[in-house]
């Protein structure tokens, strides 16, 4: 009580110079807080991105694929995924070797996304995309599938000045509610077995009859 209510004892000018040392003291700690706080998002930021893309195309994982599916994506009433898988890629590989096909991989999944627009590019395996995307029916979604096919056959990959052509199978499945994403991805996996059985180049859904595929699809 004593303490409180007595009169103060400093100078003025020592008072102002205790508040400026707080002053300073408030505003170091502040800026370091700010400093650390920002490169703790960066570096979780980074984390994430690790976690979730592919390092190589920078196309969505198998783990952001799970994600999206079961978490991200809310209303999947119309949704569709397309089961993509370049044709005779070991060819490239093969012929060119492993670091044209790496590059190859990364204009495949480029195009992909400008491709399919809205929707979403996960790589799932070597040369194996999954694309989801909504669509008004299914005749959209097939032709889509199909724009995609026709775009692959008609563009050529200036690769380090080597014209590299590649086709793709497309396996096309419509979503069903009591679908999982296991179920439905081998739902997808089926038709692309399908589109490459029965000679690549191709895209192969189970709502699109037999005979319609000579005159619609490659
Ligand atoms: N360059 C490169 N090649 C990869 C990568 N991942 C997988 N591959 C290659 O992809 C090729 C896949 O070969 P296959 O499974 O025989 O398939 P394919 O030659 O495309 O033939 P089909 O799918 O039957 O038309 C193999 O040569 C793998 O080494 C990658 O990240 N980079």
């Amino acid at each position: 009580m004593f303490i409180l209510g007595s009169k103060s004892t400093l100078a003025p000018f020592e008072t102002f110079n205790l508040s400026l040392n707080l002053l300073c003291a408030y505003l170091s700690i502040w800026a370091i807080s700010h400093v650390f706080e920002g490169s703790r998002s960066h570096f979780s930021r980074r984390l994430k991105n690790l976690a979730l893309l592919d390092p190589l195309t920078g196309a969505g994982n198998r783990l952001s694929m799970n994600h999206y599916f079961e978490v991200e994506l809310q209303d999947k009433s119309q949704l569709y995924l397309f089961l993509l898988d370049l044709d005779f890629f070991k060819q490239i590989n093969d012929e060119h070797g492993h670091g044209v096909g790496d590059q190859v991989l990364i204009e495949v999944a480029t195009l992909l996304r400008v491709v399919l627009g809205r929707g979403y590019v996960f790589r799932v395996g070597g040369e194996e995309f999954a694309l989801f995307s909504s669509f008004a029916n299914e005749e959209a979604a097939l032709n889509t599938a199909e724009q995609i096919r026709a775009r692959f056959e008609n563009t050529t990959f200036d690769i380090d000045g080597l014209a590299i052509n590649v086709t793709t199978s497309i396996g096309v499945a419509k979503f069903k509610s009591t679908n999982s994403l296991e179920s439905f991805v081998n739902q997808a996996d089926k038709q692309l077995y399908k589109a490459k059985q029965f000679g690549r180049n191709k895209v192969y859904c189970k709502f699109k009859k037999e005979h319609d595929y000579e005159t619609v699809v490659a």
